[in-house]
């Protein structure tokens, strides 16, 4: 039987790994202690189409155990690298005793280019990108529930049976499984419904709440019209990951309330607690991926010679107000702020209108 291995398993790698215990797979799960405690006594998944599972007796790897194993010491063909984008330079030097020649390491992260330094550490492996579509939340210690639709996406691989194989092992209820041939375009496409991930940290509030309020839509659409400038540029076709197509979202969060309750009852159908990842790594004073989201829109924006100003300056905030990621920002220069969170709908459309 194959093995796995969940590396950095928090809400998406703990969610991942415990359906893949409950199909039968041989998985473990690197973790840190405090997730491992809240997973020890067996975890119960959820999901918004009411599927459960009860899945006891996970298998883990400890990180001090980990580092003392040679790769001839333990087989992972599947390595699942489920921390955030900023902590994926960090891992690289810890799963090396999990990676032998024929293992395949799959990125899990949301935004762009969380997979280019793990190429570059491993360019004789297989290296997929993984596109998770979905909100997952620990509704109490051990429940795992998937809050959102979709398919968690594996990239089609240069010998396409590895991905069909893995889509064909995973595919389930709890955990629908798709490939796909365009995962740039995809990611882009997912990259757009994140860049409102910053709006819903800086606004401390759920996501439900922020889309019923037009001033944190508004801002949120001028994003992602800059996104979408930014893609046609480069030539991309973005897929459609909502009920709408990728051109008309920011169109149909400019409407007013009545209209957008009306026509967005589809956006609006998320579970009231949801929040995004983005507000879990501000509120616990974390690093954020605002680099690998928002930014990353900044970065081939400038390339590419399409302005980006509303993303750049919301980069900045979330910069000035939120913990430095090791990569991007310790010692460099943050940008001052008057602004503190909760930052109000009508301070961020002054932000991004400033000239
Ligand atoms: N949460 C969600 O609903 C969604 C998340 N995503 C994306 O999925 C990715 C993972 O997100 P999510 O699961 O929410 O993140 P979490 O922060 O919940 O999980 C990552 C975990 O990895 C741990 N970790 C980091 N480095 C190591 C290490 N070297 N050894 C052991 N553990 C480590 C982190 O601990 P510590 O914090 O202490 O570093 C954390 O517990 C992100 O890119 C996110 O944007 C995509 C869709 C939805
Ligand atoms: C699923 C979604 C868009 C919102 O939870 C997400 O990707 C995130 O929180 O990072």
């Amino acid at each position: 039987m194959s093995s796995h291995v969940v590396f950095g398993a928090g809400l998406i790698g703990s969610y991942l790994g415990a359906s893949m215990h409950n199909l039968g797979l041989n998985v473990a799960l690197v973790c840190r202690a405090a997730v491992k405690n809240n997973l020890a006594k067996g975890v119960v998944l959820t999901d918004y189409q009411e599927h459960y599972a009860q899945v006891e007796n996970l298998n883990f790897l400890d990180s001090e155990i980990l580092a003392k194993l040679k790769p001839e010491q333990i087989s992972c063909d599947f390595l699942w690298l489920t921390v955030k984008c900023h902590s994926v330079e960090r891992a690289l030097l810890e799963i090396a005793p999990l990676v032998n020649k024929n293992t395949v390491i799959l990125c899990c992260q949301n935004g762009l280019g969380s997979d280019r330094p793990v190429k570059n550490a491993y360019p004789h492996n297989t290296v997929l990108r993984v596109m998770v579509p979905f909100n997952v939340v620990e509704l109490e210690k051990g429940h795992l529930h998937r809050g959102s639709e979709g398919h968690l996406t594996i990239e089609q691989a240069n010998r396409p049976d590895i991905s069909e194989n893995l889509q064909a092992m995973l595919n389930s209820e709890l955990l629908p499984v798709s490939i796909t041939n365009d995962m740039q375009s995809l990611l882009w496409a997912k990259l757009q419904l994140n860049l409102g991930n910053s709006i819903n940290a800086l606004a401390d509030i759920p996501v439900k709440s922020m889309l019923e309020q037009r001033g944190y839509r508004l801002v949120i659409a001028t994003m992602m019209q800059e996104l979408l400038a930014v893609s046609k540029e480069l030539g991309l076709e973005l897929p459609k990951v909502t009920a709408l197509p990728a051109n008309l979202v920011p169109h149909v969060l400019k409407l007013p309330n009545f209209l957008f309750k009306l026509v967005a009852n589809k956006m609006l159908a998320v579970d009231p607690n949801v929040r995004t990842s983005m507000w879990w790594d501000m509120s616990q004073n974390k690093p954020t991926e605002i680099q690998y989201l928002n930014g990353a829109v900044v970065g081939e924006g400038a390339r590419v010679g399409v302005p980006t100003p509303a993303n750049t300056r919301i980069v900045a905030l979330v910069e000035a107000l939120s913990a430095p990621s090791s990569k991007h920002e310790q010692g460099a220069k943050r940008v001052k702020t008057a602004l503190t969170r909760p930052v109000s709908a009508s301070q961020l459309q002054r932000l991004i209108r400033q000239h």
